[in-house]
């Protein structure tokens, strides 16, 4: 019920067409009330005095009955698939919209094959509904009532054994139906994992030929089906139950009918052309509930679907107040003892970290693997938030202020690259899309991008392959480099990003970027030492906390974490030059 409230209220804001569409429906019900009427009328005459004229009149009166029942149930059909079409794409927009508002703890949590699932298949079902099912079942509803209101006057008897037929029909119907919508919400979430599943592992295509775990793969995907199936069996067996149970009920009633009014037709109560009209009536009066049992499984996919849709409605975003934003960001950030755990970890990833940054100034961040660096910089985008503690951009507080804005003026490298199956130029300007061709070329030049660009057979306009797959993970790396710096932020943030290039390119790239850090807030997160060496500050981050702080002379001087770091990276010579 609260899903047919919530799914008439998408539909309010087209009230007054739909009214044409119902108003179309009500003449069409009307017209489809005058053949039976109509018919009834010729056999009486055949049975009578047989006058042609009169014959010809009542054949011509059906045939057009009939011509203007189609046509305003096209136009009723029409209007609604279109409004249909209309609020199931604004349903689609806004489950969409949902989506790129919701946290950043949606995403690690929720499997990537059942968001893409309910964009695109539930949505689909929600669609075949509407084009298939609805339009028709209303005309098919409003033909029954209206059947219903011309069989009272003709011969009231039969209306009452069809009531009776429904009653006794419907209780059955809906125990049953009330089982198969939820065996159907299980099927639709069944479906969604398969999908998910199989996704995953065209995705990770390389991981599966590597390993060589075809094999393994296939066996999941035919474990998961062979579980899928014998729902979907038994799924079947009820919607095809209730369909033999709607067809006894539609085969039986005219007998019943036929028996009681062959009595009154022998008592002479009605002619036989009265109760042939009757008979007329009888499928069109059934016509709702056999549509209903016909169409289970359109049905039983449908208003899971929608659902699973609507579930998207209530997502919650990561800012729900709309927040003053940040301007002329200058990259002043205070972060005053912040703690954080993942949403439902039991442990602490940061466990009260404080640091200052003044505008321009490049801080490295070091430290052993999972020590909390990728997630500190993930607090710093206001891509979660801490658990207690405070972050400040320019003496704003981040909570208080629009991450958004805060996110347009910081450019990320990070250690995964994404690009878009488009060409190298796109892929570039969507970090700009208004960037001239000296910008584009200013920033090629920073990435050290020009060789491959050059290489390329078509150059800019180069398409590099779903996921970028048809680049290195080198060429990768430089590209989302270019893409950061066209934006001239004035936070740059590198998280491992020239961690997949060999030394030659590294130490290109690294000069490269150098010349771009000064007058930026820069952080950069380093497995490698020397990447951080020339920063005005390094923090070395060890299970939560800042264990040590300072240049890297002084941290060096210290003799700790750092010092131990460096010994175990470079050699005796390394050591002497780096020092
Ligand atoms: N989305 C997540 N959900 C739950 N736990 C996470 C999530 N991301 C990271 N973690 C955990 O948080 C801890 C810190 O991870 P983080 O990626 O911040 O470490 P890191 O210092 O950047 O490591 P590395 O140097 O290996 O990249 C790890 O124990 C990791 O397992």
């Amino acid at each position: 019920m609260k899903i047919l409230i919530e799914t008439l209220n998408h539909f309010k804001p087209y009230w007054k067409i739909l009214l044409l569409a119902f108003g179309s429906s009500l003449i069409a019900g009307a017209f489809a009330v005058i053949p039976p009427i109509l018919t009834g009328k010729v056999v009486d005459e055949l049975l009578g005095d047989a006058n042609s004229q009169v014959l010809f009149y009542l054949i011509f009166g059906i045939m057009l009955a009939f011509l203007c029942k189609v046509v305003f149930e096209s136009l009723q059909e029409f209007i609604q698939v279109k409004i249909g079409l209309d609020v199931i794409s604004d349903m689609q927009l806004r489950a969409f919209k949902k989506l790129q508002k919701a946290p950043m703890s949606f995403f690690s949590t929720s499997p990537r094959g059942d968001m893409l699932f309910r964009l695109t298949h539930d949505v689909e079902s929600v669609q075949n509904l509407n084009n298939t099912v609805v339009p028709r079942f209303i005309q098919q509803v409003i033909a029954a009532i209206a059947a219903f209101v011309a069989v009272f006057p003709l011969y009231w008897p039969a209306a009452v054994i069809m009531l009776i037929v429904f009653a006794i029909y419907l209780v059955p119907s809906f125990m049953i139906g009330t089982k198969v919508r939820k065996m159907g919400a299980i099927s639709r979430d069944m479906s969604a994992d398969l999908y998910n599943h199989t996704q995953e592992s065209i995705e990770s295509v390389r991981l599966v030929r590597t390993f060589q775990t075809q094999e393994q793969e296939n066996k999941r995907l035919e474990e998961k089906l062979s579980i899928w199936k014998r729902f979907a069996i038994r799924l079947a067996l009820f919607g095809k139950f209730n369909w033999r149970l709607g067809n006894v009920f539609n085969n039986g009633a005219p007998g019943v009918i036929m028996l009681v009014g062959g009595y009154s037709v022998w008592q002479q109560e009605i002619s036989i052309g009265t109760l042939i009209a009757v008979l007329g009536f009888i499928p069109t009066m059934f016509m709702p509930v056999r549509s209903l049992a016909e169409n289970a499984l359109t049905i039983q996919q449908a208003i899971p679907a929608l659902e699973r849709i609507y579930e998207y409605f209530d997502l919650p975003s990561e800012q729900t107040e709309s927040f003053p934003i940040f301007e002329n960001v200058k990259g002043d950030i205070d972060v005053n003892n912040i703690r954080f755990a993942y949403p439902n970890a039991t442990e602490e990833v940061l466990k009260g970290v404080s640091f200052s940054i003044k505008s321009g100034q490049h801080i490295g961040i070091v430290g052993s693997s999972g020590g909390g660096k990728s997630t500190l910089i993930q607090l710093l985008l206001g891509l979660y938030e801490p658990t207690s503690g405070s972050i400040f951009v320019d003496q704003k507080d981040l909570s208080k202020h629009d991450f958004q804005s805060l996110r347009q003026n910081v450019g990320v490298v990070s250690q995964e690259t994404f690009l878009l199956n488009s060409t190298l130029k796109q892929n570039l300007l969507y970090a700009k899309p208004n960037a001239t061709d000296d910008e584009l070329l200013l920033a090629v030049e920073a990435a050290d991008l020009g060789d491959l660009i050059d290489s390329l057979p078509e150059g800019f306009e180069t398409i590099v392959g779903e996921r970028g797959l048809k680049l290195s993970g080198g060429q990768r790396q430089r590209v989302a480099l270019a893409r950061s710096i066209l934006r001239h932020p004035p936070v740059l943030i590198f998280d491992e990003a020239t961690s997949s290039l060999d030394g030659e390119t590294e130490e290109k790239v690294q000069s490269s970027l150098e010349k771009l850090i000064p007058g930026r807030t820069t952080i950069t997160i380093a497995h490698r030492l020397v990447t951080v060496k020339d920063a005005d500050c390094i923090l070395l981050l060890d299970k939560g906390l800042i264990a040590e702080q300072g240049t890297h002379e002084e941290l060096l001087s210290l003799k700790g974490q750092y010092y131990q770091l460096y010994m175990a990276q470079y050699s005796e010579l390394d050591k002497e030059s780096a020092v």
